[in-house]
């Protein structure tokens, strides 16, 4: 497993964004599992995490998966903070990149309407935010950032749920539903198939492993779907 995908599951795992129980999903699923970006909720914990975004990044670049990009969009809400953390850890290692973010609410007074940050006309936007599953918050982002004028350059979660949109009809997950109904690369830090390999190795998560097959089986996505 490359390293970034460990150390991001382990991060998770210790900050308690990663917890095994019982969770309703935006979708209506019952998942055995959650991931709650906010629980990423100190400097050092999103620095680390922004470390782990910004090192996948890197790999899928250097593996010709990504190509380039001029701004970073945090769809709202836990994209903003993800984005912003992004742009810092960015900023450290020496590349100053513009950010925006939306309102799920636009404001009617002030400055108004509901993209906040810089203007996304004429960028190659990278979309960050935390999880995907149904890919209905990434269209939005799609959405909102084709209306502002950008163009996507690609997205970029810390979590890949790989859950086939609608298992009765198809295996393939939202990430590859949006990567080829839109030509964009999807970049995960880590994925399902990850936390199952973590899991199988880990005696402490060893009740989870078990659970976590079960729900793959039964919503999982495939790689060739
Ligand atoms: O792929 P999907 O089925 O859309 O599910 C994943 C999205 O759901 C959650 O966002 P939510 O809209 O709940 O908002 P939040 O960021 O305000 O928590 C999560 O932050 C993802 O963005
Ligand atoms: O599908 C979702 O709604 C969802 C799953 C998950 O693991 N984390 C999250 O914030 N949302």
């Amino acid at each position: 497993m490359h390293d970034h995908r460990s150390r991001f599951l382990q991060l998770a795992l210790r900050a308690q964004a990663l917890r095994f129980g019982e969770f309703t999903l935006k979708s209506g699923r019952t998942s055995p599992y959650f991931f709650n970006a906010g629980r990423f909720d100190s400097g050092v914990a999103l620095a680390g995490l922004a470390g782990c975004y910004a090192d996948a990044i890197e790999a899928a670049a250097t593996a010709g998966v990504i190509g380039e990009f001029d701004l970073l969009f945090g769809p709202a809400y836990k994209g903003i903070p993800l984005a912003t953390a992004l742009a810092c850890e960015y900023a450290r290692r020496g590349r100053d990149l513009p950010v925006a973010f939306n309102r799920k609410e636009a404001k009617a007074h002030g400055e108004g309407g509901s993209l906040i940050g810089a203007p996304l006309d004429g960028r190659r936007v990278l979309i960050v935010d935390d999880v995907i599953t149904a890919g209905t918050a990434i269209r939005e982002a799609l959405g909102i950032i084709d209306q502002a004028g950008g163009s996507v350059a690609g997205i970029v979660i810390a979590l890949d749920r790989q859950e086939a949109v609608d298992p009765s009809r198809s295996r393939r997950s939202a990430a590859q539903t949006v990567a080829i109904e839109y030509g964009l690369p999807v970049v995960a830090v880590a994925s399902l198939a990850d936390l199952l390999v973590l899991a199988g190795d880990s005696s402490d998560l060893a009740g989870q492993h078990e659970r976590l097959l079960a729900y793959r089986a039964e919503y999982g996505s495939s790689p060739d779907a």
